[in-house]
């Protein structure tokens, strides 16, 4: 059995005729935090949206290829499962403002039409908000409501309500990129803690965090992966000419 948890082989995602991921190859392994960089346009978030089937939630896109969860093709999964599995935080932070703390964690089964008796909700709610760094901060004040925390702990909630649904891989879209340092570092953190649970994999323009944070990194220009590797030997070595371009800012 091949250690990856997540596998693309010859990916291709398309807006319309547009073809914005280029044949893309790669393998995520369990426990690890991956950065994917490169410059702006050139496909990061759409591929994170192929990861767990959102792309094709917007109208007149398509994939070809395939992407294998644990070996089994994510098109042959209920796309439920599979972004339950594949967990998505965005840039802005976006808990649902009129719930509450509690029913932001617990959203995502209310929305799956899962049932759960208050103990196990309590529980999940509670172990959700403490993996999320969060728990100490809120316990007690569950009840308020989601949009009346700093936008910190907004995210570190939108990560508490994708833990929740207890996935293998977190896809983060610039987690960082709406918050202020403390907030950031407080992210930062908890992204090393997350890898020893889940697969993390961060859409990052800041290549000071991804050197902090990530394992592996992944370097896409134009839709093609150019370069995937160990995040130290991508910075110190880049083996491609537009990876060192970028990471030296001859352009952005
Ligand atoms: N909803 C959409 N409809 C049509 N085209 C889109 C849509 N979203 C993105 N695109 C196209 O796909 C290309 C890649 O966009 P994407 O957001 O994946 O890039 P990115 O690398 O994440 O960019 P950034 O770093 O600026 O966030 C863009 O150039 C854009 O033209």
């Amino acid at each position: 059995m091949e250690n990856y948890i997540l596998k693309t082989e010859n990916l291709n995602a398309y807006f319309g005729t547009n073809h914005i991921v280029k044949n893309v190859n790669v393998q995520f392994k369990p426990n690890h935090v991956v950065s994917v960089m490169g410059p702006s346009g050139c496909g990061k978030t759409t591929f994170l949206r192929c990861l767990n089937r959102m792309h094709e939630l917007t109208p007149g896109t398509h994939t070809e290829g395939k992407i294998l969860m644990h070996g089994k093709d994510i098109q042959d999964l209920p796309p439920i499962l599979v972004r339950s599995k594949i967990g998505m935080v965005f840039q802005q932070p976006n808990p649902f403002p009129n719930m509450s703390i509690y029913d932001n964690v617990i959203a995502g089964y209310k929305l799956n039409g899962v049932q759960l008796n208050k103990d196990d909700r309590d529980q999940i709610v509670q172990d959700a908000l403490t993996r999320a760094a969060l728990w100490d901060e809120v316990k007690d004040k569950l009840g308020h409501r989601g949009a009346f925390i700093s936008g910190g702990q907004q995210q570190r909630l939108c990560i508490a309500r994708a833990i929740a649904l207890k996935p293998d891989v977190l896809l983060m879209d610039e987690p960082t990129s709406a918050l202020d340092p403390k907030s950031t570092s407080q992210i930062e953190e908890l992204i090393q803690k997350l890898k020893q649970n889940y697969t993390v994999i961060v859409v990052t323009h800041n290549m000071h965090q991804a050197k902090r944070i990530s394992d592996y990194s992944a370097f896409f220009f134009l839709g093609e992966l150019v370069e995937y590797g160990v995040t130290k030997e991508v910075f110190d070595g880049p083996a491609d000419k537009r990876t060192r371009g970028y990471i030296s800012g001859d352009f952005s």
